[in-house]
């Protein structure tokens, strides 16, 4: 009895044979779903994960560093303005501060307040919402209001800047500013800046690739840089890495006309993206950047945007300094991309994942011919041997 059942059980599982048993059938309707279904996954697969997602392919991003190089001049002659004069800005008076890191500032409008030194003056009268006073017991003295221009001396005086209001004395970088935009609200100080360019250099590194790219291409030389503008339909000039400020702000797709035009008045932020999209199984000279521009700006309240910096000198042994409230235009550069290679591992594996999918065709089929179509009876006797 042992004996027998030993050989039972070996026969059932060891001396055993499987093998598929295949059914045909023909039929319109089922053939085109099959093969539609299998044309499907290929297309994918090839059009898809191989052709358009590069899946033949592994990718690095960049690695990179950006310095820029601002140029152009500003004459502004405006004689029965004290604070502006007749006077030429160069880079070096409208650039603050010289060097950021990929950043850089352009100023548009100034308020500028000369001459000032540390003594005894009036309050701003902007500033009457805390300083106003009708008598000297109202400002007491040693009081540091963190919104004011100075201390308090303990005094109320007239206020030569508006009829009628007394407002207290303080000690501080006097004269205090008097805020308001030299030609008046909505008016631009600086009509050139439109023109004004910058250098941009970009260095980037697929250090897995062992690649060096810069967006000055070797094909540029001197004379070239020195005369061109970008411009993103031309050939080559999509290419100069020397950009128009106004061109900057044009292609920056700004919500409305009216933002745009904002924007030099009251200051803004701008994005600068340079990006390299780069495939290494051609030259790498075809590696080239893309430059794309968005106005950051979008118009509300708080819109635009300034800061005030000072420049300090000594006359007659007296610490003096000239007050400037900066209105102007914030540029960023960011640098995105990668870099990307055949690659046996990365081939062989969207491939196989890729073949992996056709069973779906025969998983789908299988149960429209078992469970949908009129003779799945037929079909599932056929398939299934009990
Ligand atoms: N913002 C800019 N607009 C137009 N041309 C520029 C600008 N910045 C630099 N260039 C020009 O690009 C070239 C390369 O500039 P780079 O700063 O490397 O050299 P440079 O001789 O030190 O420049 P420069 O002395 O003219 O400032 C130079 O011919 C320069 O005049």
């Amino acid at each position: 009895v042992m004996a027998s059942s030993v050989k039972k059980f070996l026969s059932a599982t060891l001396f055993e044979y499987e093998t598929q048993k295949v059914i045909a059938i023909s039929s319109y309707k089922i053939g085109l779903i099959y093969r539609g279904i299998q044309m499907l996954i290929v297309t994918y697969v090839i059009g898809w994960v191989m052709l358009r997602e590069k899946g033949y392919q592994s990718f690095e991003t960049v690695v990179s560093g950006v310095t820029t190089k601002l140029k152009g001049l500003e004459y502004t002659n405006f004689t029965e303005i004290p604070s502006i004069g007749d006077r030429i800005w160069d880079v070096a008076d409208w650039a603050v501060p010289p060097q950021m890191n990929s950043a850089f500032f352009v100023t548009t409008n100034v308020v500028i307040t000369k001459n000032q030194s540390q003594t005894t003056c009036e309050e701003d009268k902007d500033n009457k919402w805390h300083a106003k006073c009708s008598s000297d017991s109202d400002c007491i003295k040693g009081h540091v209001h963190g919104l004011g221009w100075g201390v308090r001396t303990g005094r109320c005086l007239n206020s030569t800047r508006e009829e009628g209001l007394r407002i207290c004395e303080i000690y501080g970088w006097c004269p205090t500013e008097q805020d308001v935009l030299p030609l008046g609200e909505g008016k631009i100080l600086m009509t050139r800046v439109q023109n004004f360019t910058v250098l941009i250099k970009n260095s980037v590194e697929f250090p897995k690739f062992g690649v060096k790219r810069r967006n000055i291409l070797s094909n540029m030389g001197k004379n070239y840089l020195r005369g061109c503008n970008y411009r993103p339909d031309h050939e080559m000039d999509k290419y100069c890495p020397i950009f128009r400020l106004g061109d900057i702000i044009k292609y920056g797709q700004a919500i409305s006309p009216e933002t745009a035009k904002q924007v030099w008045i009251t200051g803004g932020m701008v994005a600068i993206d340079i990006h390299w999209e780069c495939n290494f199984d051609y030259d790498e000279e075809e590696c080239k950047p893309d430059y794309k521009f968005r106005n950051l700006e979008d118009g509300h309240v708080g819109r635009g945007w300034n800061f005030r910096h000072a420049y300090h000198y000594v006359e007659d042994g007296v610490h003096r300094r000239t007050l400037v409230k900066a209105y102007g235009i914030q540029f960023f550069i960011s640098v995105t991309g990668r870099g990307g290679k055949f690659d046996v591992l990365n081939f062989t594996m969207n491939l196989g994942s890729g073949l992996a999918l056709l069973t779906l065709a025969t998983v789908l089929c299988d149960i429209i011919v078992l469970n949908i179509m009129r003779k799945r009876k037929k079909y599932r006797q056929a398939k299934i041997d009990k």
